[in-house]
């Protein structure tokens, strides 16, 4: 079993549980009732490829199999103010419990926070999860490539996108990558960390990126631990960084992000 065999295993015991509790009926309602989805692929840039910007997905993220505990974060919504300040484009809230320590609780004090684009971060397995985050006011759902066959991976995506939110379509091969672009991805996410041996390797990258089509957003996911690794992955295409460990762990989220944003449009500047 890999590492994220394990993890997609709680999360289906802990599904099946929430859907105990709220039927998926009673989740539709209040689905419908959510404000409308804010525009996450707009505030990602786009894939305009006359960019001058590159812009942070920045995490909420207490806890990870790869590194333990990193931060309590008491108020995750003081947290993520701070990241709103910084110019973050989008929030990520973790939500997966048994191995990241979040919860749909965080993603709604976050919700309540602030007003940019929210990526409920969790293993999505069942379109539930999808009705969920939209019920709680998200804007963007992640789909990890490897955790799904095409038939999950395009119903799921197709649901995302009728329910008027974007996916984070998550890859970390090539034949990932080629499995995203056929479905129909609008954000394309390349993992550096590999979910089944939770090895960081930042090249692959750079290997992999050229390969997501124009029109895709593309995010450079994970290993960003200062301003070179963000001009690292601007250089090689990225139109926006996920960063978690890097921020919470840091002394001043806000000032991180200003520093990521200014890093990555000097890289972009030097390639024009
Ligand atoms: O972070 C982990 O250890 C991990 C292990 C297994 C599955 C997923 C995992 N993390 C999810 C992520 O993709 C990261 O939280 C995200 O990309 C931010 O990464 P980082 O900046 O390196 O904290």
């Amino acid at each position: 079993m890999t590492v994220l065999d394990e993890i997609i295993a709680g999360v289906r015991e802990d599904l099946q549980a929430r859907q105990a509790q709220v039927p998926l009926a009673e989740l539709k309602q209040l689905a419908a009732q959510a404000p409308a989805p804010r525009d996450a692929h707009a505030a990602l840039g786009g894939a305009d490829p006359a960019r001058a910007q590159l812009e942070v997905i920045a995490e909420v993220k207490r806890k990870s199999p790869s590194k333990g505990a990193l931060a309590d974060i008491a108020d995750p919504a003081e947290l993520a103010v701070r990241y709103e300040r910084g110019g973050a484009a989008v929030i990520s809230v973790l939500t997966e419990q048994r191995r990241f320590n979040g919860s749909l609780a965080d993603f709604d004090a976050v919700r309540a926070a602030v007003g940019i684009p929210l990526l409920r971060k969790d293993f999505t397995v069942d379109e539930y999860q999808i009705w969920e985050a939209r019920a709680h006011g998200a804007d963007l759902v992640l789909l990890i490539v490897a955790a799904l066959d095409d038939v999950q991976l395009r119903s799921f995506l197709a649901l995302t996108h009728e329910l008027g939110m974007n996916a984070l379509v998550e890859t970390h091969t090539s034949e990932e990558i080629d499995r995203a672009v056929a479905a129909g991805a609008r954000i394309i996410g390349v993992n550096v960390r590999n979910l089944k041996t939770l090895d960081v390797d930042r090249s692959i990258f750079a290997a992999l990126a050229g390969r997501i089509p124009a029109g895709a957003v593309v995010v450079a996911e994970s290993g960003v631990r200062d301003a070179a690794d963000v001009e690292h992955y601007a250089a090689h295409g990225a139109h926006a960084v996920l960063v978690g460990e890097a921020l919470v762990k840091g002394s001043d989220p806000t000032e991180a992000i200003a520093t990521f944003r200014a890093a990555g449009a000097a890289a972009i500047a030097a390639q024009a």
